[in-house]
């Protein structure tokens, strides 16, 4: 009995912790990555608050993928910390990362259902065989996104939208509280980016807080609530009608981009992919 109480007091400890309203989901302090001689990230800091969406942009190399995955935990910093509700990132389940799509093997032997139904290894343990509560969570998860109908099609017949509402799908089937996108609009046509918009649009609303890299300064301007603009060091973090200015976007990317503003959009003009002078 007393053990069973230890346990329920431990785990209520957890939960409080973790949902505490007065910790932001995400801290990253003083974050920075050295591979072998190439500086990806310097001192880099900023604070996310649960059910935010946030864009992290930037030129080719600025860092977006290196500060996901320090962030999901898969990179080890060489210097700073990312706190997840006050604790480090590892073992923290609330926690989906979802690469770049072509960092995946598309031709492994898995359906689609397989793929989803890993999300859930994390809630039900290695070794336990899904029962029918978790094959009925998989199945919400790919109605959710609207890709019910291919739950048993092999991974490798899927377009790039579907690749990335399955993901979703995996993200939602583990519960995640953080879901973190790696460039999951490249390679998109603008129909599959809208659904892909509106799902998390959803998300937001049943409190899932998102962090995503892009190459669409546009989408991030329009979709997200703030964005980071980074080149190595962050250059600005914020509102993107606060940070999305001339003197920032020459920060980050150089002389190549310009803003004009049609009645209440700012639209960037130019190519945000190149690295910046
Ligand atoms: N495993 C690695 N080993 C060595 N250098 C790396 C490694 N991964 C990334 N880099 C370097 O770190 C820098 C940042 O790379 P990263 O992929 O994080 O940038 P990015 O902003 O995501 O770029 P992109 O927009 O092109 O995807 C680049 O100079 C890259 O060459």
């Amino acid at each position: 009995m007393a053990l069973v109480n230890l346990w329920r007091k431990v785990t209520r400890q957890g939960w409080e912790a973790r949902h505490s309203p007065g910790l932001p989901i995400l801290e990253v302090s003083g974050v920075s990555m050295h591979y072998d001689g190439v500086v990806a990230l310097e001192d880099v800091s900023f604070t996310v608050e649960a059910g935010e969406r946030i864009a992290i942009v930037g030129p080719n190399g600025a860092g977006k993928s290196t500060l996901l995955k320090i962030i999901a935990g898969v990179l080890t910093p060489t210097a700073g910390s990312v706190r997840i509700y006050g604790h480090g990132p590892h073992g923290h389940l609330c926690i989906a990362y979802i690469p770049q799509r072509n960092q995946v093997d598309w031709n492994f032997p898995l359906t689609v259902a397989d793929v989803v139904m890993m999300g859930r290894v994390g809630k039900m343990g290695l070794f336990r065989h899904p029962g029918p509560r978790d094959w009925e969570i998989v199945r919400r998860a790919l109605e959710e996104v609207g890709i019910a109908e291919l739950a048993e099609r092999p991974i490798r017949a899927l377009s790039g939208g579907q690749q990335q509402r399955m993901f979703i799908a995996r993200a939602l089937a583990q519960e995640a509280e953080l879901l973190l996108m790696d460039e999951p609009f490249t390679g998109l046509d603008l129909p599959a980016q809208q659904g892909i918009l509106e799902i998390l649009e959803r998300l937001r609303r049943q409190g899932v807080t998102v962090l995503l890299t892009t190459h669409d300064l546009d989408q991030a301007a329009s979709y997200f609530d703030r964005v980071l603009l980074l080149n190595r060091r962050r250059i600005a973090f914020g509102p993107p009608e606060e940070i999305l200015t001339p003197q920032a976007l020459q920060a980050a990317y150089g002389g190549h981009l310009r803003l004009i503003r049609v009645g209440e959009e700012l639209i960037v003009v130019g190519d945000t992919c190149c690295e910046g002078g």
